[in-house]
């Protein structure tokens, strides 16, 4: 029986806005781990954040938030995740914040350093610590993953830096800064916008993203928020004119169809953003699903 452990990541200091730690409960309230022991999974619930101490008023570094947070609960994610891949268990890990994704990405990058990376967002998250103007570190996470950044905060240097720009593809980008533009440019990653989207399709967007990354496993990280808005509501930076709900159910089920992928995350579900009741259901429900779709759900 394939194993698969499900990572608690209910973390909220790469952003400002309180609820996003409140994803993972939600998406298990929902019954995902009895979902995908139906699909035929052994699940283990992982709490790699449960000792991690509140975080501090002044934890700053520049105008950079939570550093030390940011550091130290992305270091317990990347232990468990490892440990899980050691075990060849699939960390599947819900967010929290996008910030997570320094952990979970880095400990494949550990045990896979071919691993490719689909980056499925609105945003492109790969801000520096000098181009960020939010301060953000959620807006940052492909920064330190691939060493883009000069002085690292303390809490921040254990970050391996495996990430190279051909490994990497974005899908769903509508909200990128002018600094993250010239990153993108310079670097020459790969990056399919909603403009991308409309133009080819999603199927060949993802053939065209498989193909500028190469062979090997592959890690999905997927931002609820590449998602339009009409049908995940309920998260902190919600961008208009986004995929729609058969197009970001489609990536993780054509993704399950290589069985390439090696891990995942689903981020940046925050149920306290929702004005009603249905915006709640509404954005649970297509958090899950995508897991469960990059897990096989719809492959008969
Ligand atoms: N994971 C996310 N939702 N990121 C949003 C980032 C927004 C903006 N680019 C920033 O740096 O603050
Ligand atoms: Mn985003
Ligand atoms: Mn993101």
């Amino acid at each position: 029986m394939p194993q698969l452990s499900i990572v608690l990541a209910p973390f909220s200091g790469g952003q400002p806005r309180k609820g996003v730690d409140l994803g993972p409960k939600y998406m298990l309230k929902q019954g995902l781990p009895t979902h995908l022991e139906e699909l035929g999974y052994d699940v283990e619930i992982n709490e790699p954040l449960a000792g991690l101490p509140e975080a501090e008023e002044d934890d700053k570094f520049g105008h950079i938030k939570n550093p030390t947070s940011v550091g130290d609960a992305t270091k317990l994610i990347y232990e468990n995740n490892l440990e899980a891949l050691n075990k060849n268990s699939f960390p599947l890990t819900l967010g929290g914040d996008h910030s997570i994704a320094i952990g979970t990405v880095s400990a494949v990058l550990e045990k896979h350093p071919d691993a490719g990376l689909l980056w499925v967002d609105a945003h492109a998250d790969i801000n520096t610590l000098e181009s960020t103007i939010s301060g953000n570190l959620h807006g940052c996470p492909v920064s330190f993953l691939m060493g883009l950044n000069e002085n690292v905060p303390t809490s921040l240097q254990w970050v391996p830096k495996k990430l190279r720009p051909n490994k990497i593809a974005y899908i769903g980008l509508r909200d990128v800064d002018p600094g993250e533009k010239q990153i993108l440019k310079k670097l020459g990653i790969p990056a399919f916008s909603m403009y991308h989207i409309d133009r080819y399709g999603m199927n060949t967007v993802i053939e065209m993203a498989l193909e500028a990354i190469g062979p090997g496993p592959l890690i999905l990280s997927y931002d609820v928020d590449a998602i339009d808005p009409q049908y995940v509501p309920a998260t902190g930076t919600p961008v208009r004119g986004g995929l729609t709900l058969r197009e970001a159910l489609f990536l993780p089920e054509r993704l399950a169809e290589t069985k390439r992928l090696v891990a995942m995350d689903v981020v940046e579900v925050n149920p306290r953003l929702a004005s009603n009741d249905v915006h709640v259901v509404d954005t649970i429900s297509a958090g899950c699903a995508v897991a469960r779709c990059a897990l096989g759900e719809t492959l008969l």
